[in-house]
């Protein structure tokens, strides 16, 4: 079986994007982890699928496949390339598209820079909804006890995310505490893990450790979880830079009840056929 793909990535976060309207694709983790195998396969992050709509009010239906196989609910950078990939296809002539996901529906703006607006809905902090074991809702959790414990906030934008704080970015222990608050149990469905250096209350920097795939360039919820928390801890304004490995993404978060917005670019790489 052949299978056309377009090789696209937000900021370094890369990914496979297939069109699953145009052609008939039996997504298994096995297939997902094979095409995002970067020697075996073609390489990615995550791979995309275009489907259609199935929601009413909605164009397509959006899904998301991480490099371990895992099917999840989020992903804010792939949902700019989506809409870039919608557009250049021909499959939507709309510059506002409304997009199913796992999560619910999401709003996808084609700004006139190119650069694509993402409303990534309103963010979840009660435990039971990231999903995060506690006793009760909280702006900062204690992760573990003693010497190695940790103050994290826990927020989840359609996928779980923690997010602690970092003084300085460039020494943030990425990979030895990401995997480690990943798969701790208090996550159920794991988590992926964001850490902030707050350069001032309008720009932050910051890496993260992704559920299902490891430390990548950029990630869209991980940008939009960052901005939250960080208001939340009451050290950030409503429209902050967020400085990535990758590059910079404009996060907006009015506060409890609203929306999250996120604005970014949007890269097509190649496109070709793989035989399966
Ligand atoms: N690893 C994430 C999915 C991709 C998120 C990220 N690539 C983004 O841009 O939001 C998870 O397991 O929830």
């Amino acid at each position: 079986m052949r299978l056309h793909f377009t090789k696209m990535h937000g900021l370094g976060n890369d990914f496979v994007v297939i069109d699953a309207i145009s052609q008939r694709l039996d997504m298994t983790p096995e297939l997902s982890r094979r095409l995002a195998d970067r020697r075996f396969g073609i390489g990615c992050d995550q791979v995309l699928l275009v489907e259609a709509a199935r929601l009413p009010g909605t164009e397509f239906h959006y899904r998301i496949f991480n490099a371990d196989g895992s099917e999840v609910e989020q992903c804010g950078n792939g949902a700019r390339c989506f809409a870039r990939f919608v557009r250049d296809q021909g499959l939507t002539r709309s510059d506002d598209i409304a997009v199913g996901t796992a999560a619910g529906p999401i709003r996808l703006k084609a700004q006139p820079d190119g650069q694509i607006s993402v409303d990534m809905g309103v963010p979840q902090l009660d435990p039971a909804a990231i999903p995060f074991q506690a006793r009760r809702r909280a702006a900062a959790y204690d992760l573990w006890q003693g010497c190695s414990a940790l103050r994290i906030g826990a927020v989840s934008m359609g996928n779980p995310h923690a997010v602690l704080h970092v003084e300085d970015i460039a020494q943030a222990p990425v990979a030895e505490l990401g995997p480690r608050i990943e798969c701790d149990p208090r996550f159920p469905r794991r988590v992926n893990v964001g850490f902030m250096q707050i350069i001032d209350a309008a720009h932050i920097r910051l890496r993260v450790w992704e559920r299902g795939v490891g430390e990548t360039l950029a990630c869209g919820t991980g940008a939009c979880a960052a901005v939250v928390i960080g208001r939340l801890w009451g050290e950030l304004d409503e429209a902050v830079e967020v400085t990535l490995p990758g590059g910079a993404l404009q996060i907006q978060w009015a506060g409890e009840g609203a929306s999250v917005t996120m604005t970014g670019p949007a890269a097509r790489v190649f496109e070709g056929d793989i035989e399966l």
